[in-house]
């Protein structure tokens, strides 16, 4: 998914997307890297410090900010690797370049489908590849088009791209925001009394004290000229937008205190909890107390919905907290090595043996991708010996890959489709008394607000909006 950040107009715009990757590290804990350019005797210069590990790892000196990064426009990138190796420092973005109009770099938030076809045909002309990453086409595209004006240029490679992407461009005095015509990944901006702040999330625009203007729409390119900031020139650069935002946005991917897609996760989150217990209730012999927890942090909550259901459904439960997550490890899903993420949910929880010991146990998750998180929780929770314990997962069983910014790239991988869809298998397999997910239709009746056919469900049932490839493999182009 990758979180990404654009400031234009302070001249702290560097320390600004700082503190916006902070608050954007769940959508990527690779790598990630700021660029900013500054303007020295009326000629534009890049600078920029990227690396591989946590924003707080890879910028942990402040010199770095008065030294170097201090320009009034500038762009940031935390990396969750979708295409091209994770641990390989080429990949870490911002991408930039010089080319015949000026300095031009990238940040991109998605995954570019035909990515692989447009390379190869850049690179039979002779073009050169730095990296084995799909968002390198778009600088390619934008430089060999043949439009003199950026603009059009930018229009020119866009309309050429499939599949996802949010993406974040500074050129020389402007900084410029575009979003594929799905709005697969969200994109929004806001202000502060002297910049503008473009973002994955709105939660990076909190955290700098910026009031929320409006999404980035699908298909649109905006751009922000440093000499008129809050005037930006909007081009739609596609004819037809067929809105399929990522309903996994909501369910994992994004804060709750985030509102992307003009609705607050927060309160999709309670939703998809509520609807959960009204579907897929526990019920306990004798009405006996059931304790209701969630796996932190994702499913928090969706376990305070899923209880606040139960009451209303007249079934004896409590929320408690269960099980204790240690914060120095970060979301294990997103890790990029099956290894990492066995060993990141070994050492990511603890019991609460008190909470749990002699008691019927409901456990809340948004999600089970490969089944690494449930499979280690539930023999952790036996530990404690409760009387039972089921299990209730806030989305539906995730069958196909997604090609759109989310790094589960084989049916194989998925636990879902490895047990062929069979409920009693994947309850057998985790060892559990009883498991429900919600099914596609439920979780479409969360997101009414909105209408339910703009969103992508692609991962559940197949119904891709784009083309995909089939042979699509990560490390094509890694050495
Ligand atoms: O079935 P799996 O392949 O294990 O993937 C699913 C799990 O991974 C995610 O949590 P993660 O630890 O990444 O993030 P969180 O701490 O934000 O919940 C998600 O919330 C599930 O718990
Ligand atoms: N998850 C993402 O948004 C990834 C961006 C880009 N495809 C990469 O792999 O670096
Ligand atoms: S396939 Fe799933 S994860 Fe990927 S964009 Fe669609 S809903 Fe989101
Ligand atoms: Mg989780």
């Amino acid at each position: 998914m990758c979180g990404i950040i654009g400031v234009i107009g302070s001249n702290s715009s560097a320390v600004q997307a700082y503190y916006g990757l902070n608050a954007l590290q769940h959508r990527g804990q690779e790598a990630s890297g700021i660029l900013t350019s500054k303007n020295i005797n009326n000629k534009y210069q890049f600078s920029y410090h990227k690396g591989i590990g946590l924003v707080s790892e890879v910028f942990n000196d402040n010199s770095l900010f008065t030294n170097e990064l201090f320009g009034n426009i500038s762009i940031g990138h935390t990396r969750y690797s979708t295409t091209g190796s994770s641990d390989s420092r080429k990949n870490i973005q911002p991408f930039f370049v010089q080319y015949k109009n000026g300095n031009l770099a990238v940040v991109h938030n998605g995954n570019i489908t035909n990515a692989s076809k447009i390379r190869e045909s850049l690179i039979k002309k002779g073009a050169i590849f730095q990296t084995s990453s799909d968002t390198e086409v778009i600088l390619h595209l934008i430089a060999t088009s043949k439009y003199e004006n950026q603009i059009d240029q930018l229009k020119d490679a866009l309309s050429k791209l499939e599949g996802a992407f949010s993406l974040i461009i500074l050129i020389d005095g402007k900084l410029i925001a575009a979003r594929d015509k799905y709005g697969f990944r969200p994109l929004s901006f806001g202000r502060t009394e002297d910049s503008i702040i473009i973002t994955s999330e709105t939660c990076a625009l909190d955290i700098n004290s910026a009031e929320f203007i409006r999404d980035v729409n699908p298909g649109e390119i905006l751009v922000f000229n440093e000499n008129d900031l809050f005037n930006p020139a909007s081009i739609n650069f596609e004819a037809e937008n067929k809105i399929k935002h990522c309903i996994f946005e909501f369910i994992y991917f994004s804060r709750p205190d985030s509102q992307i897609f003009n609705i607050n996760v927060d309160k999709i989150r309670r939703k998809l909890g509520k609807k959960l217990a009204e579907k897929h209730p526990v019920k306990v012999d004798n009405n006996e107390k059931l304790v209701v927890i969630s796996v932190p942090d994702s499913s928090n909550t969706i376990a305070i919905g899923f209880q606040s259901q139960l009451s209303k459904l007249g079934l004896n439960s409590k929320l408690d907290i269960g099980l204790i997550r240690s914060h120095y490890i970060g979301r294990t899903f997103i890790a990029p090595e099956q290894g990492k993420r066995e060993l990141g949910v070994k050492i990511k929880f603890n019991i609460v043996k008190g909470v749990l010991e002699n008691r019927h146990i409901v456990i809340i998750d948004d999600s089970i991708v490969r089944g690494t998180t449930s499979k280690q929780l539930i023999k952790l929770i036996k530990e404690a010996k409760p009387k039972s314990i089921h299990l209730r997962i806030a989305s539906p069983q995730i069958l196909y890959p997604c090609y759109y910014g989310m790094d589960f790239p084989s049916k194989e991988e998925l636990i879902a489709y490895k047990l062929k869809n069979n409920l009693d298998d994947i309850r057998n397999y985790l060892e559990v008394d009883s498991l429900e997910y919600l099914t596609v239709d439920e979780l479409l009746e969360c997101v009414s607000e909105n209408n339910p056919q703009n969103f992508c469900t692609a991962c559940f049932n197949g119904n891709y909006p784009t083309l995909i490839d089939n042979n699509f493999d990560k490390n094509k182009y890694d050495n």
